[in-house]
């Protein structure tokens, strides 16, 4: 038996690593597992968000973004490019460049805060003990206080379409193309499959994307969700819905995907890559000795109650292996809240306010509940819609597509949701998030003095909508 801890935390993406530090912050003995080894044979941090989730997937969607404009967005500001080349491999190496910096970033605040890193595959066994196997296959048993589970999970595998890296990949094998495929298919219309899908769309490739549901971003407020539609299709996406993959043969370097669409009728299409991406499940395989007292829920995330506490005293679960919304931050936050709960304070997590985004152009962005889940729970609402058109700062960058929509209380005012398609929606949601935090009304969030021209205006003014009174368009009622 080797050293004891205080906290051991098994995972080190955006919730573990999170947890890690705030709880050597608070004077704890942690340590931090992580068996996520890289192309270099290297062990690294930051799990999933960091190697190839959200942050080599913004590094491309930035770089492709930047292409597009170099090669159509220019010219109506003036500016004559010439033609325009990409570099996949290039683009692809400053993607890794920016994966190695953030996740060596961990590292450092790693042995800043003297968290230790402990490198191998961790186990939980019984009564709190950590079993470590590392890359030799040797084991090391640690002793902790309480450990903190934060696996993550992993992309969905569908029968239909198989992944075998080649042709066909899943999320991670398509930031890894090394050439523009000229046709794409994406299997889901989800988050990522709008956001990868965006990428290779912007780089040249025709891309179809197949959903199995009738309607587009369907847990989204759909009036974001019909405006967004109309924008992707504008830029060249065929998303097409109720199209149910449902087989695939790959020939050569080529794949045909059959699907059924909502009569039953099938269709094949060949595509020269095809992308899985039908969401992702907790990853807990190996995590958890058979005695090790914690439990896993009907669908298989460890069952944790409201402080992330599981089945077994002294072992918490944290981020996507938990219920809850697959979202780093999420994660983060209940990092947080963990550490603190094990250090002694009260800390409480507002899971009603977790913004959520997809990083299209313009990008998508949520708080608080939809127009349809309001209507759902049977409770009074008014809504404020403002476009983007009518936002100086918007118009003048060209970015005028979109718009911001708040709804709130209509007895109370207090803001319930926003969502946005739009420029920055991303940082805007946040203000918002903000406001519904101190339970801010859209009276409130009205009165505030926003900068001018900023695209925030559009908040201020969705928000002044809500109850009539937005300035900068004709209210459809009067108060
Ligand atoms: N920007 C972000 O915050 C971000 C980015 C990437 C991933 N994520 C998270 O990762 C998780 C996984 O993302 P995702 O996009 O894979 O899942 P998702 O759940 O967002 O979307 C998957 C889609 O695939 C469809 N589908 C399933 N089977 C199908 C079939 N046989 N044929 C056609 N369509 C089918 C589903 O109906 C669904 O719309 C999500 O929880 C997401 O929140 C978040």
């Amino acid at each position: 038996m080797s050293e004891k801890f205080d906290v051991i935390v098994i995972g080190s993406g955006p919730g573990g690593y999170v947890a890690a530090i705030r709880a050597a912050q608070l004077g704890l003995k942690t340590a931090c597992v992580e068996k996520w080894v890289n192309k270099e044979g290297k062990t690294v941090n930051g799990g999933t968000c960091l190697n190839v989730g959200c942050i080599p997937s913004k590094a491309l969607l930035d770089s492709s973004w930047k292409y597009h404009e170099a090669k159509d967005a220019l010219e109506v500001h003036g500016i004559e490019t010439g033609k325009v080349k990409i570099d996949v491999k290039k683009m692809i190496e400053r993607k890794e460049g920016v994966v190695k910096q953030m996740s060596g970033g961990i590292s450092g605040l790693f042995m800043a805060n003297k968290v230790t890193s402990i490198q191998g595959t961790g186990k939980l066994l019984a009564g709190k003990k950590v079993e470590v196997t590392d890359k030799d296959g040797k084991t090391t048993t640690y002793e902790a206080d309480n450990v903190i589970l934060a696996s993550g999970s992993v992309p969905v595998n569908i029968p239909p379409a198989p992944v075998d890296n080649k042709i066909i990949v899943d999320s991670t094998g398509a930031l890894e193309f090394t050439e523009v495929p000229k046709r794409l298919g994406v299997i889901g219309a989800g988050v990522i499959g709008l956001e990868l899908g965006s990428v290779w769309n912007r780089l040249g490739s025709d891309v179809v994307v197949l959903e199995a549901l009738d309607s587009f971003l369907a847990i989204m407020d759909q009036q974001i969700a019909k405006e967004s539609q109309k924008i992707f299709k504008k830029q060249g996406l065929d998303i097409r819905l109720s199209c149910r993959v449902t087989g695939s043969e790959v020939k050569g370097k080529e794949v045909v995907v059959t699907y059924q669409d909502k009569d039953g009728n099938e269709h094949q299409e060949t595509f020269d890559k095809l992308i899985v991406c039908v969401g992702r499940r907790p990853y807990t395989e190996g995590l958890l000795s058979e005695d090790a007292g914690v439990k896993l829920d009907e669908r298989g995330f460890i069952y944790v109650n409201d402080l992330c506490m599981t089945s077994a005293p002294g072992v918490w679960a944290i981020g996507d292996v938990v219920r809850g919304p697959m979202l780093a931050h999420k994660a983060s936050e209940e990092g947080v809240v963990v550490a603190e709960r094990i250090a002694g304070q009260k800390p409480m997590m507002n899971y009603d306010v977790i913004p959520n985004v997809i990083y299209t152009h313009p990008e998508i962005a949520a708080v608080g509940r939809t127009e349809e889940q309001v209507k759902a729970d049977g409770e009074p609402y008014n809504v404020g819609v403002f476009p983007f058109l009518a936002v100086g700062r918007a118009v003048a960058a060209n970015e005028s597509s979109g718009m911001v929509k708040i709804i709130a209380h209509a007895e109370t005012d207090r803001v319930l949701g926003a969502h946005i398609v739009g420029p920055s929606a991303s940082d805007l949601v946040q203000q918002v998030a903000i406001a519904m935090e101190f339970g801010s009304s859209a009276e409130d969030i009205g009165m505030t003095v926003f900068g001018h021209p900023t695209f925030s205006e559009a908040v201020k003014e969705a928000a002044l909508a809500v109850n009539g009174h937005a300035i900068h368009m004709a209210n459809r009622k009067k108060r």
